[in-house]
């Protein structure tokens, strides 16, 4: 039996900065993560993240019929290896505003994650080749680098957007939120750098750091009001490790309220249904699901300079050669982060320019020449759930998204729509955008509001379904301790109050930093003091 002080489920990105400072003082550290080895050219090349999809290093999970969304089902891939969703995702380095950080406090009592108080654990993750300035950190493991490759397109992007009266920003992450430019991305030299790169594998360098891949955590072992251990599933054998001090779940916003679940602690009537004995009532387990919706608009375009033909030898011999080419991007170029009401408090969205078809998933790909302009709602207020289908561990969770299940989203994605197509429109893109194919000709302003609740998908952004809060109101308390039981903490993207109004692998690292502060008793002024620049 495996016996540590820190018990961490999930190699993900946060589990990777824990498995990293927990071990640093010497401390004896397992991770059970349930997915494999990272060690995938596809996993390291950026251009290529799609292409993973569906395959063995993601939970190809499915939502049931979205009420919002003329009750299609949504395909939701999500990371199942080390790194866990920071080695599939789509590269963007990008944190949220200032106002997401202080609403948790100012709305769920989230004491000690203000704007301020995060930002120096931002900082302390960081290692920003460009950016130097007091919002950024250049000795941290995650790398944060300007694309190596840029289409033609993307400047002239930016342009359009400046015309169309947004302001240019060079940092989405900086001083201010608002405006257009070109995105930072966690690569290096050309490859993706993933939480298991940053953090896991110095981490698993040292001698009191254990990973153990194909480890399916199926459930909390309580004692006594107390979490003692976990029991895995490794290789069809049932396993129990034991933890002398504290076990952490980081297996992500769907699982790690499954495994709650599993273990007694959720919504009772729920639990019942289920047939699971409830150790602790505690009915915001799996609620409070929040996504980003993406909706993704497409032309056709005559300019050869597109991410269309990225099967050709030549783009890998390149990316192999020195990490530049083609394959060196992430898609995502140019973008413009928006306030589609102007009495918002932040930009609710975030437009992505790809100089290519970015459709279903990837896995629609028109032959034809084309390019993509998304609009993810960052501001959206439907939320949904994940429950269990069953007591099996190895059954997926049921999760609804529920997005765009208010009218007021859906009209808010339609500004959006009309901004993206004014700056479409524009001569600075005349070269780039050709006739619009998605929407097509015949989805005229009147069939538009269908339109988008027949295509809308999501951001690839779940969080919140162990949401930190006040007692009765929380999960986890602001210290990550899950209310009710004593040694259980959640740190990952599931404890944010509210989704952040940006991409979230950042956010997610960054609670790992802070949770690790937490479980160490470490102030955040020791964090503050450590990224001095
Ligand atoms: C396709 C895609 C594109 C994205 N693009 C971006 C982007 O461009 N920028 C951005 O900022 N964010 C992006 N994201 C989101 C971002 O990557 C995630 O929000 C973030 O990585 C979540 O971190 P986490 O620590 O909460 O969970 P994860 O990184 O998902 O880690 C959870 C880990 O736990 C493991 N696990 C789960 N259940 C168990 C179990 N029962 N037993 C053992 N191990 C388990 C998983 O296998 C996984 O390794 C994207 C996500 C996806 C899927």
């Amino acid at each position: 039996m495996k016996q540590c002080d820190y018990l961490i489920v999930g190699a993900g990105s946060a589990g990777s900065v824990l498995a990293d400072r927990l071990s640093a003082d010497g401390s004896r550290v397992l991770v059970l993560e349930a997915g494999g080895s990272d060690d995938d050219a596809m996993v390291k090349i950026p251009a290529l993240f799609a292409g993973m999809f569906q395959g063995p290093n993601d939970w190809n999970y499915n939502s049931e019929p979205e009420p919002g969304l003329h009750g299609r089902r949504l395909f939701l891939p999500r990371g199942k290896m080390l790194g866990g969703c920071s080695s599939l995702n789509a590269l963007i380095y990008m944190r949220g505003a200032r106002t997401d950080y202080d609403r948790w406090v100012s709305d769920f009592g989230a004491t000690g994650w203000s704007y301020d108080e995060v930002l120096p654990y931002f900082k302390r993750s960081e290692n920003n080749a460009e950016i130097h300035d007091e919002y950024h950190g250049r000795n941290g493991g995650l790398h944060v680098t300007r694309e190596r490759w840029l289409s033609p397109h993307a400047e002239p992007f930016i342009e359009a957007a400046a015309a169309s009266g947004i302001a240019r920003n060079d940092d989405f992450n900086g001083a201010q939120q608002d405006g257009t430019g070109l995105f930072q991305v966690t690569t290096h030299r050309g490859r993706r750098c993933s939480a298991a790169d940053a953090f896991l594998r110095p981490a698993m360098e040292r001698p009191n750091v254990e990973v153990v891949t194909g480890a399916l955590v199926r459930r909390v072992v309580l004692d006594a009001g107390r979490a003692v251990g976990v029991e895995y599933i490794e290789n069809g054998f049932l396993h129990t490790a034991v933890a002398d001090r504290e076990v952490i779940l980081s297996a992500g916003a769907y699982n790690s309220p499954k495994i709650l679940m599993l273990s007694g602690i959720g919504p009772a009537d729920h639990l019942r249904d289920i047939g699971i004995d409830t150790v602790v009532d505690s009915p915001h387990v799996g609620q409070n699901l929040q996504d980003h919706p993406l909706t993704l608009l497409h032309w056709d375009t005559d300019s050869a300079d597109t991410l269309g033909d990225l099967a050709q030898p030549a783009y890998m011999d390149q990316w192999l050669a020195d990490g530049t080419g083609k394959l060196s991007s992430n898609a995502a170029e140019s973008a413009v982060l928006w306030r589609s009401d102007s009495s918002l408090p932040a930009a609710d969205f975030q437009m992505v320019f790809v100089p290519g078809y970015f459709w279903d998933h990837g896995f629609r790909r028109p032959t034809v020449g084309g390019v993509t302009i998304g609009l993810s709602y960052n501001g959206p207020s439907s939320s949904g759930s994940v429950q269990l289908r069953s007591s099996d561990p190895t059954a997926p969770p049921r999760i609804v998204s529920n997005l765009l299940s208010q009218q007021s989203e859906v009209d808010a994605v339609l500004r959006a729509i009309g901004l993206a197509e004014e700056i479409a429109s524009r001569p600075e893109l005349s070269a780039t955008f050709g006739e619009r194919v998605n929407p097509g000709r015949s989805v005229g302003k009147a069939e538009l509001a269908a339109w988008v609740r027949a295509d809308t998908q999501h951001m690839y952004h779940p969080t919140s379904t162990c949401r930190m809060g006040v007692s009765g109101e929380g999960v986890v308390d602001p210290d990550l301790k899950v209310y009710g039981v004593e040694g259980l903490r959640v740190v990952d993207a599931s404890i944010m109050p509210r989704i952040v109004s940006g991409n979230t692998n950042a956010p997610a690292i960054m609670i790992g930093e802070r949770g690790a502060d937490l479980i160490l008793g470490k102030s955040s002024n020791v964090a503050a003091e450590a990224v001095a620049v």
